[in-house]
């Protein structure tokens, strides 16, 4: 729990520094908000059920959905562009004996009403400046980055119709995941043709924005915004980060444009975070569409990845200040005034409420992570002093209890 903390707390930090709101929403949700056809696994993982009163409802899978819906609830009311972050419990049912997790947090920021790739320079800034804070530099961590787009452009010249594209997405999420053949046999489910099926893999096998403008023109959307994008990364001072990869289109099928994902660059786990455009969502849930951008930073790879490179604090101690101690039950009342006043100052205090040794005591200091033990004794307590000891020098000093803070 300490741990969670420090995390959400770097979360929840960089959120703010950002100027966004928080946002909070059920974890229990209509099952209809989720149950999209694209294929995703997302969606055949939902941990749904019917209730007693026999409604179809779902343990969210990811929040989204849930900060669309209260999008939509706002109606006119809201200002634009709404920024609003949060960080929640998602849940997913899967057999346990992959012994993959069923739960996990996801810190979520989203923005809604700024159609140019601003949005998505902002949300990538935010996610910088969270691995900067928590000591993860680009050497450890990369950012792909990509655009749907890529793939309309590719879908509509070999005139495959809008309904495939959000399942097409869906396999090629899997393109380094899958063999060709598996993804060819795939694409050819989903009624992509042969060559429409060579189109894709050519470009999702481009190495560089250039080499896409080769291949689709300058005045294709997904390079004009590719490019400027990286030079807005190069603005913000993050542009190390980058890493332009066209295999990159995340596996939720609401996306329509930039999509991006973090990455460690050792390789050896899954991606960090991801996010990505989806204007259409909110049109999806019945609403009337407005431009929207946003990312899921998940608990469990973050803190592999920083257990990995010895980024993650000791917390194997708690973090109280003070211990107060009374030397006798005949002090306890003394320690509890000097306990308030100690936090009144805005200490944080560790008080001993029973009747135990100066051994026990120091023991206790040792567990809590405590800075200073402030002992009443009876000699010190008379003359209007308390004794404290640093135990980080060991020096050990009558204070005045008024001087006390
Ligand atoms: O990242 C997909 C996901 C969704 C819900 C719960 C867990 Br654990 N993982």
């Amino acid at each position: 729990m300490r741990q969670r903390s420090w995390l959400f707390g770097h979360f929840r930090e960089c959120a703010k520094v950002f100027g966004f709101d928080e946002f909070d929403a059920p974890v229990l949700e209509s099952e209809e908000l989720f149950t999209r056809k694209a294929g995703e696994e997302i969606t055949t993982q939902l941990y749904n059920f019917s209730d007693k009163g026999d409604r179809r409802v779902a343990l969210r899978p990811e929040l989204t959905p849930s900060f669309a819906r209260l999008i939509l609830q706002q109606g006119k009311s809201l200002a634009l562009p709404a920024k609003w972050f949060a960080i929640g419990q998602c849940w997913r049912y899967e057999r346990m004996t992959r012994g993959r997790r069923r739960e996990h947090y996801q810190w979520n920021m989203d923005i809604v009403g700024v159609s140019g790739v601003e949005a998505e320079a902002e949300l990538l800034a935010a996610i910088t400046t969270f691995f900067k804070r928590v000591g993860v530099t680009s050497a450890d961590v990369g950012i792909k980055v990509s655009s749907r787009k890529l793939l309309q452009e590719v879908l509509t010249r070999f005139g495959i119709d809008s309904e495939s594209f959000a399942p097409v997405c869906v396999v090629v999420d899997k393109i380094e995941k899958l063999p060709r053949e598996k993804i060819e046999e795939e694409l050819r489910e989903l009624g992509v043709s042969d060559e429409a099926v060579e189109g894709i893999l050519a470009a999702t096998s481009m190495r560089t924005v250039e080499e896409l403008e080769a291949l689709i023109g300058p005045d294709a959307e997904a390079v004009k915004d590719l490019k400027k994008l990286f030079e807005y990364a190069d603005a913000y001072g993050y542009r190390d980060w980058l890493v332009f990869d066209a295999c990159v289109v995340r596996g939720l099928a609401y996306y329509t444009g930039i999509v991006f994902e973090g990455f460690d660059r050792a390789g050896e786990l899954r991606a960090i975070c991801g996010g990505g455009r989806y204007d259409m969502l909110l049109g999806a849930l019945g609403g009337e569409n407005q431009p929207m951008v946003g990312f899921g930073f998940g608990d469990a790879v973050i803190v592999e990845l920083l257990k990995d490179k010895g980024l993650m604090p000791d917390f194997s101690k708690g973090d109280v200040q003070d211990l107060v101690f009374p030397l006798g039950e005949s002090l306890r009342p003394a320690a509890m005034r000097v306990a308030a006043q100690l936090r009144d100052a805005g200490r944080t205090v560790d008080l001993i409420l029973e009747d135990k040794k100066a051994k026990w005591a120091f023991k206790q200091a040792e567990r809590v992570g405590a800075q200073r033990v402030i002992l009443l004794g009876e000699k010190e307590w008379e003359a209007g002093n308390v004794r404290v000891k640093d135990l980080a020098s060991r020096e050990e000093v009558d204070v005045k209890l008024e001087d006390l803070k």
